[in-house]
């Protein structure tokens, strides 16, 4: 998908809401748990209850890989059922992937011609040449880790090298790597305070934000300090939005809290 179908998207929806699929089967409720496929069952549900009110989903693959075979079918009908059914809904493969450039081929391929998925994340710790393969996929994303959301992000992010610190050379560095119009980059909803200084650096690229939600980002403030003229925001929820309830009101439940983002959304869009 390209950034401007995207772009074109939000508006429409009214919504720069992305939607985590993290399913852990200790958390959905009971019934699903005697279906066939318990994971893409949950998923089916949340999509269909949700899609209007969000224009992107997004798996994190960890929570399919502890399912082993079964957890990576799960993820393969969930994003086929996305792209049949809702080709307009931009899919982030969150795997926070990243290798010696042969290996970040295969990376790339895997998620982006096997699976079909529009973006993936990636770890910039290896650096260039294995973030330059993930670039050279036309139309499709790379979603480069800034400064993330967990308390471990001070722990080598925030530190200065040569006087700067390191998620803002990451940030001006990749700037000038082959292809670096498909990069967008991560910056966790708990660190909005740095979103102004970050956009300093990277005016008009995208930011996936997570972290609104369960880990307590505040959506307000994200916009305030990350919003561009063509939004360039994507906030995540996923805890906060496919747990709300554990019921057979579940998809529902999950609809009214996206619901909620929604709005606040659309209100600050058409401020
Ligand atoms: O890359 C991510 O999406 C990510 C980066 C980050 O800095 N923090 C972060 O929470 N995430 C992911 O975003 C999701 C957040 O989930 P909730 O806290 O349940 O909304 C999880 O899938 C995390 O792995």
């Amino acid at each position: 998908m390209t950034t401007d179908y995207l772009i074109a998207q939000i508006h429409k929806k009214k919504s720069f809401l992305c939607i985590g699929l993290d399913v852990d089967l200790n958390k959905i409720p009971k019934h699903l748990l005697e279906t066939d496929d318990p994971i893409f069952a949950f998923n089916k549900a949340i999509i269909d209850a949700t899609h209007h009110l969000c224009v992107a989903y997004k798996p994190n693959t960890a929570f399919y890989e502890a399912y082993g075979l079964k957890g990576w079918q799960a993820l393969e009908k969930t994003i086929h059922y996305l792209n049949t059914n809702h080709p307009e809904i931009y899919t982030i493969a969150d795997a926070k992937r990243g290798d010696i450039g042969n290996t970040s081929t295969m990376y790339a391929k895997a998620f982006f011609e096997d699976l079909g998925f529009d973006s993936v994340t990636v770890a910039p710790y290896m650096g260039k040449d294995s973030v330059e393969p993930f670039l050279a996929f036309e139309n499709k994303h790379t979603i480069l880790l800034a400064l993330t959301s967990n308390a471990g992000a001070f722990d080598f992010q925030t530190k200065s090298v040569d006087g700067v610190e390191l998620y803002k050379q990451v940030l001006e560095t990749s700037k000038s790597w082959k292809n670096s119009e498909n990069l967008m980059y991560v910056v966790g909803a708990t660190k909005a305070e740095y979103l102004a200084d970050i956009r300093q650096i990277i005016p008009d690229s995208f930011l996936l934000v997570p972290g609104v939600g369960a880990q307590g980002g505040n959506l307000q403030e994200v916009c305030k300090y990350g919003m561009n003229d063509s939004v360039g925001l994507l906030i995540n929820s996923s805890r906060g939005i496919i747990y709300a309830s554990q019921q057979k009101d579940f998809a529902q439940a999950a609809a009214n809290k996206a619901a909620e983002l929604q709005q606040q959304m659309q209100a600050v869009l058409s401020k």
